[in-house]
């Protein structure tokens, strides 16, 4: 496979005697930011796994830039793409600045410590997400937003080309729920490939250029926001009535949901 970016073919994968993702097809480009959408249950976060190889599918494909990614060694894996997990716990004893310092490991010799450049890189991450101020803490002392920007900038600190993110704003107040968004435009910008779960409707019409979307583990519709963020994809997948309204100065969907 040749082309640009994230393309996965055919992706299955079952647990518990239940095919959780079924046969699932990808496309996400590089300079865009792709929203995994869904219910509850729908297999965002599995399929997201199965993106990332920390799970194995027991069937189809997963390329990145013409690499496949499940015949890729863990190393090259994880110079390549960074999954942020949804409440992705650390119950190690470490600080904020060496948790985001694990990010620089695929990037250094086995046996070395972190370098002047790490540590640069890892202050970078930390002020990206607005959190240098936590380096110093213990991790297991942070509250959930803290933790879930930590963890974000440890994503930031490998320096990927594929960004996975499962649900990266769910902790986070208002304000650092637009900043998150925002560097990840920033980030798509600059040359990464961005897919991340979303539960917000109107925050992936606001930031997303195309959305996936998803329906007891298969794709159930795919394209750009205005495509797929209309009522008649979401109301059948959500079983709520769905009105779309337009952004004043956006021009981008707003999506408001009453009981159907
Ligand atoms: N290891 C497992 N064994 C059995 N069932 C599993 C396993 N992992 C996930 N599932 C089931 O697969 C389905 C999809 O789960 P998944 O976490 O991928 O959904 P999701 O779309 O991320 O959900 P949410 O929006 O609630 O986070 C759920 O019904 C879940 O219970």
């Amino acid at each position: 496979m040749s082309r640009d970016g994230l393309g996965a073919e055919r992706v299955a994968w079952s647990a518990g005697g239940r095919l959780i993702v079924d046969g699932v097809a990808i496309d996400a480009p590089p300079g865009a930011v792709t929203g995994l959408l869904g219910p509850n249950g729908s297999g965002k976060t599995s399929l997201l796994r199965l993106l990332a190889g920390v799970r194995r599918p027991d069937d189809g494909s997963v390329a990145f830039d013409g690499t496949d990614l499940l015949r890729a060694a863990p190393r090259e894996r994880a110079r390549t793409l960074a999954l942020v997990e949804q409440d992705a716990s650390t119950d190690l004893p470490i600080t904020a600045l060496d948790a985001v310092l694990l990010g620089r490991i695929p990037h250094r010799s086995l046996l070395a410590g972190p370098t002047a450049d790490d540590r640069a890189a890892a202050r970078d991450a930390l002020a990206a997400v607005e959190a240098e101020h936590l380096a110093a803490r213990h991790v297991t002392s942070l509250s959930g937003g803290e933790r879930q920007r930590v963890h974000l900038a440890r994503a930031l600190a490998q320096q990927p080309r594929l960004l996975l993110l499962d649900e990266p704003t769910n902790h986070l107040d208002v304000r650092a729920q637009l900043a998150t968004m925002t560097l990840l435009r920033k980030l798509a910008a600059d040359g990464v490939t961005v897919v991340t779960a979303l539960h917000e409707l109107t925050m992936a019409g606001q930031t997303c250029d195309h959305v996936v979307l998803l329906s007891q583990g298969r794709v159930v519709a795919a394209g750009p926001v205005d495509d797929v963020l209309v009522p008649a994809v979401l109301e059948p997948v959500y079983e709520v009535r769905v009105d779309v309204l337009r952004h004043p100065r956006t021009g981008r969907p707003v999506i408001t949901c009453t009981e159907s």
